[in-house]
């Protein structure tokens, strides 16, 4: 058996405009997925997934691409839960050229599902990384993100950016903008995450962005705003310009950056209430984090008193600070 496990992320900066060519600044934190995989005698492929909303379930199926499994749920649940396990074989499949490989594969993740924290990404870089090391092929990390997008890709209808997989796989800080992934210093930011209890579609909200940009020139105009602001945002967070009153302006933009997101019509009720008990209690700054419609915000406060507001704000589920993950895909013994 082979165990790979691998981080969720923040975005600081940039979601939703990354998959338009604009840079965005992910970093990956302490919360991780961790897939363990067993090759098989045969071409099946079994899925143990105990932590999806879908209560938990178990399921085999047959054949490359064409089994579904047999079970008693809507095909398009199943789908949406499976979607990214899928491709990933898929992945691991085409990596090592052995397009029958069967796969016993068991998930097990500490990042909730569809909440802005990359849970996708996460499982997707951990299950073509323990896959293709049972099969004797180590993927370089560099592959592993773009076989990891690829993935993801699919799942979305081509609607991804590079952003997620590559922070997954690399860990830390990063800077993606269009197919250009790179490292950045990582700094040592107070962040602090609300989680509703909800989830939203990243495939969904993704569509429907793009359809509100192609709509209205002003829409797209947002789209570029939000590039524009991260540009700056990257100055500030470079070590180099470091100075007094940076976690203020880093909060300052972020703020900036949940506004053009709920213009994008990408925020919600108890996002905007979290991100508001956020600012309240004295947070530098606050935003939805990922694809939003429900989930995760993100806020910058070295003091406790963001996360003690959060655990008293109705429609908050549950509060927690993000230390930095510095790993980012880990072969687990
Ligand atoms: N523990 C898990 N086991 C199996 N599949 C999972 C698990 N966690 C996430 N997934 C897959 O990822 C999907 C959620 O991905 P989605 O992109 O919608 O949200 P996210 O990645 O958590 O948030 P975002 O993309 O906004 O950061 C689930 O529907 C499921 O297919
Ligand atoms: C909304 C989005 O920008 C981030 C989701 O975590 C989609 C993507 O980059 O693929
Ligand atoms: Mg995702």
């Amino acid at each position: 058996m082979t165990v790979s496990s691998a981080p969720g992320k923040v975005y600081l900066f940039g979601e939703h405009a990354v998959v338009y060519g604009e840079p965005a600044v992910p970093c990956a934190i302490e919360r991780r997925a961790t897939v363990s995989v067993e090759a098989r005698d045969d071409d099946h492929v079994r899925v143990e997934a105990s932590d999806l909303s879908l209560d938990g379930f178990t399921v085999e199926y047959a054949g490359a691409t064409d089994g579904r499994p047999d079970v008693d749920v809507p095909a398009s649940l199943v789908e949406a839960a499976m979607g990214y396990v899928d491709a990933a074989v898929e992945q691991a499949r085409e990596a090592v050229d052995r397009p029958d490989a069967g796969f016993d594969i068991s998930v097990e993740s500490s990042i909730p599902l569809g909440a802005g924290l990359g849970s996708s990404a996460a499982v997707t870089v951990a299950g073509i990384d323990a896959a293709t090391r049972e099969l004797g092929h180590e993927l370089p990390v560099r592959e592993l993100a773009n076989r990891a997008y690829r993935a993801e890709a699919a799942v979305q209808d081509g609607q991804a950016s590079r952003a997620d997989t590559f922070c997954s796989a690399l860990g830390g800080a990063v800077r993606v903008e269009g197919d250009d992934c790179r490292a950045i210093e990582a700094p040592n930011l107070p962040l602090v995450v609300g989680f509703d209890g909800g989830a939203g579609d990243t495939g969904e909200l993704v569509a429907g962005v793009r359809a509100l940009k192609a709509e209205y020139d002003f829409a797209a105009d947002t789209v570029s705003t939000i590039g524009n602001l991260v540009r700056t945002g990257e100055q500030i967070l470079d070590p180099e310009n470091e100075a007094e009153g940076s976690l203020a302006e880093l909060g300052r933009l972020m703020n900036f950056n949940h506004g053009l997101l709920a213009s994008l019509g990408v925020s919600s009720r108890s996002l905007d209430s979290m991100v508001w008990a956020a600012r309240e209690a004295g947070a530098h700054g606050a935003k939805l984090t990922g694809a939003g419609g429900g989930g995760c915000i993100v806020a910058l406060d070295p003091t406790p008193e963001t996360l003690t507001a959060l655990q008293f704000t109705p429609g908050c589920e549950e509060a927690f600070r993000a230390e930095l993950a510095t790993d980012g895909v880990r072969r687990e013994a």
